[in-house]
Order: structure tokens, then C-alpha cells, then sequence
């Protein structure tokens, strides 16, 4: 009889033979989870994992040069992140099922208006579907903690009990909130590419308390991560 995780490789099988080499582009914004996500695809040549640098905009310009040098059948924004309080909890793992730019829009009197309500297009970019539940259901047959739910992209990393408040108003599912995933999302949209994004919470978003931020176990989710891609995408 299949494991679980036997029978969602098998599911993984319809994206591994997606397009061309069916190479996955990995972005990551420094270079501690550059090493950490490395370490869990164990340098399988599947997978090129690169540096975004820190903010969407880094992430989209990075993004775009790499995926200009070679072929890609997919591209992940994968990295640490704040996770909402009650929805992501600290060394959990979160994956998008709607990556949000969270605070790009514009500010008047009577509140925030978002890029859709300003008329420039969308602050949501979808994941695909039936990846995000390849993914979550392998690290769930592991007994990794994964939650799915939108993951917020900000320029500026939430400090604050009043901004938390604003933001789980604008969005009632936010699981978590980095700085890179809208960026390279939107790269990956340019060349029609499909796009996950898979964070492992190092914090709670809120009032900022650097100390009580656990990198330790936010990293060591993020190689568990990087080993479940590399079982799904290449065993
Ligand atoms: O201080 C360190 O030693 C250190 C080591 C590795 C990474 C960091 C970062 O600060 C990474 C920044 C990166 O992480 C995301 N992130 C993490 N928590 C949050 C948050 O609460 N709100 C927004 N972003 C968060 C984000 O994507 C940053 O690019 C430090």
C-alpha cells in the first residue's frame, strides 16, 4: 500500500514533467535561507535557489533576471515571516493560497484604497491550486505544522498592534506577512509561470520584539520545507 506522501508525488508527477527541463526557481531574500532551503533540497539540480534581496522590489527585479537566463516550469518565493496571531504559530509553516500586496494603494482620509480599488490592476496573485495541496498535504503526512491562507506582502515589516489591526481588517484570512513573495509572483506572472510561496514564521506580527524572534526554528522548518520539495519534486 502507498504512504501519503508516496501517493502525493505521485500527484507531483504532472508538475515535474510541466515544461522543458522543469527546472523550479527558489527565491529567497538573504542568504541564511538561501543555505537552509539548500540544505533540504540537498543541491538537487531540480531546483536553482537564488537570492531576491529584501522587498518586493528587489524580489520582482532579481526574479525577472533569473528567470531571463533559463527555463523554468515554476517559481517559489520561500523564506521566514511573521505569522498572525491564532492563525500561524512560530516554527509553523504557512502556504499561500493568494499572495497579497498588502500596502500598496493609496491612503485618504476616509481609509486605505488598494491598487484594484484605485483601478491599477490586482493586489492578489493566485498560487496554483492543485500545487498548493500537493505541497500542504506532503508536509501534513510529515507531521509539519502547515497552515494555508494568504500570505501579506508589506515594504514595511509590521511594528505595531494598530497596523496588525488594519491589515487582518483588509484581510480576514492572512496567515502570515513577508516582504519578497508579491515580487517575485509578479515576475513569475510575466512569463506565465506558476508561483507558490512557502514561509515558516520566525515571529508574531505585532508590536516589534526582535528578541522574541526564533530564527533557530523558523530555519530549521524552512530545510524540513526544502526536503519535502525535493521529495515531491524529484523522488
Ligand atoms: O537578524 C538576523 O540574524 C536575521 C537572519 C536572517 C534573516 C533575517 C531577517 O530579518 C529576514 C528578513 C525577511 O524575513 C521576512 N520576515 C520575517 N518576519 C517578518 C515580519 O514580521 N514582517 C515582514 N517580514 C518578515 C521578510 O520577508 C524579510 O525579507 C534576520
Amino acid at each position: 500500500m502507498k504512504s501519503d506522501l508516496e501517493t502525493v508525488m505521485h500527484d507531483g508527477d504532472i508538475f515535474r514533467n510541466a515544461d522543458s527541463d522543469g527546472r523550479i526557481l527558489i527565491m529567497t531574500a538573504v542568504e541564511a535561507e538561501r543555505q537552509a532551503v539548500t540544505r533540504g533540497t540537498r543541491d538537487s539540480k531540480r531546483f536553482n535557489v537564488q537570492l531576491a534581496g529584501f522587498g518586493p522590489a528587489s524580489a520582482a527585479a532579481r526574479t525577472a533576471a533569473e528567470l531571463a537566463k533559463g527555463s523554468y516550469s515554476l517559481v517559489i518565493s520561500a523564506g521566514i515571516a511573521g505569522g498572525f496571531k491564532g492563525r500561524a504559530e512560530i516554527g509553523s509553516t504557512v502556504i499561500a493560497d493568494r499572495i497579497a500586496a498588502a500596502d500598496l494603494g493609496a491612503e485618504t482620509p476616509d481609509g486605505f484604497l488598494s491598487v484594484d480599488e484605485l483601478g491599477f490592476g490586482s493586489s492578489v496573485i493566485l498560487p496554483d491550486s492543485k500545487l498548493v495541496q500537493t505541497l500542504s498535504d506532503a508536509m501534513a503526512s510529515e507531521g509539519i505544522p502547515v497552515t494555508r491562507g494568504t500570505i501579506l506582502t508589506v515594504t514595511t515589516g509590521t511594528g505595531s498592534a494598530e497596523t496588525t489591526a488594519k491589515l487582518t481588517a483588509r484581510y480576514g484570512d492572512a496567515a502570515a506577512e513577508g516582504m519578497e513573495g508579491f515580487g517575485v509572483a509578479t515576475a513569475a506572472k510575466l512569463w506565465n509561470l506558476p508561483v507558490l510561496e512557502i514561509r515558516t514564521i520566525s515571529n508574531v506580527v505585532g508590536p516589534r520584539d526582535r528578541a522574541a524572534w526564533r530564527l533557530g526554528e523558523a530555519f530549521a522548518a524552512l530545510e524540513a520545507a526544502g526536503d519535502i520539495l525535493r521529495r515531491v519534486f524529484t523522488e
